[in-house]
């Protein structure tokens, strides 16, 4: 039997709904078998983040080196990366093993404003490993520190998305989580050909744990089976929006989406 695998390299959330944990319970409900290499250990639950612990370096490099030197992940994302240092072994790494299908979530703070990447590693990210991206899936937040400038339209994030094809990225997907201007949450997607918008209807919840982990980790598996890009980023929305829509109401503040909506969905059809 062949099943595809995926590799995520990121950050543990101790609460479940974010990072690896996200990443892996993603990967099993499309049918993809999960790696990872944990960067860093986050303590945090659905109230925040109350402590970051990065993993040490050697610890890091030896988890690439035990995944490449055995292991034939087709698609890898990046999640939580934290400093310039991790991102430069992770960029030497996918270099090395020749992971080409690299799905880079830049995950920048936590839904409460903790930090995830260090102020001085954003460069780092633009310059090593931004290059290397099949396709890079930012925030709206995320990619104006990217760009370095606001972006208010729609029309601002196409004119962003080219602009972050011109720093090296394959492909982009600006998402639409953050712009509460419209009913409708959009996702820009821009290979450097053509525009697509990939959207559906926002749902007004405080229970959106850990969307972005978990709709760059769909989007990797379903490029770990070969699917096209926009088959991906379609398959990955309506994955993130059953899960989003059919929250599990655990934890306090901001709970996690359910990750068993999807198949759970289909399974009735
Ligand atoms: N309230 C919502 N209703 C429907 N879809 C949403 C909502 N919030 C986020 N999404 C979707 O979840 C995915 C992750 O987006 P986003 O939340 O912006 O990422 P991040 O967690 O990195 O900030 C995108 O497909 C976005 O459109
Ligand atoms: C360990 C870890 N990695 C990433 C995040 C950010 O996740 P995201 O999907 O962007 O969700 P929110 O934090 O914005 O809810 C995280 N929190 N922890």
């Amino acid at each position: 039997m062949h099943i595809p695998q995926a590799l995520t390299i990121a950050g543990s959330d101790s609460g479940g709904g974010a990072g690896i944990q996200a990443d892996l319970k993603t990967f099993q409900e499309l049918g993809v078998y999960g790696m990872s290499v944990i960067t860093a250990i986050t303590a945090q639950n659905t109230a925040g983040v109350q402590g970051v612990y990065p993993v040490e370096m050697a610890g890091i490099v030896q988890q690439l080196h035990s995944i490449g030197d055995d292991l034939q992940p087709v698609a890898v994302k990046t999640g939580m990366l934290f400093s310039a240092e991790i991102i430069r072994e992770v960029a030497q790494a996918v270099q090395a093993y020749g992971w080409t299908t690299l799905v880079i979530d830049p995950v920048m703070v936590a839904k409460g404003g903790s930090v995830l990447l260090q102020e001085q590693a954003v460069q780092a990210l633009i310059q090593e490993l931004l290059p290397l991206a099949a396709v890079i899936t930012p925030n709206v937040p995320e990619a104006e520190l990217l760009i370095g400038r606001p972006i208010r339209t729609l029309a601002e994030r196409e004119q962003a998305a080219s602009q972050l094809i011109d720093m090296g990225a394959r492909a982009v997907v600006i998402k639409g989580g953050h712009d509460t201007s419209t009913a409708q949450a959009i996702d820009v997607l821009y290979d450097g050909r053509s525009f697509h918008y990939v959207e559906g209807p926002r749902i007004h919840t405080p229970h959106t744990h850990g969307t972005g982990c978990t709709y760059s980790a769909a989007i990797t598996a379903e490029l770990a089976k070969h699917n096209d890009l926009l088959t991906a980023v379609q398959t990955a929305k309506a994955f993130v929006h059953a899960a989003i829509e059919d929250g599990l109401g655990i934890g306090s503040v901001h709970g996690p989406t359910n990750h068993f909506a999807y198949r759970q969905r289909r399974a009735v059809r």
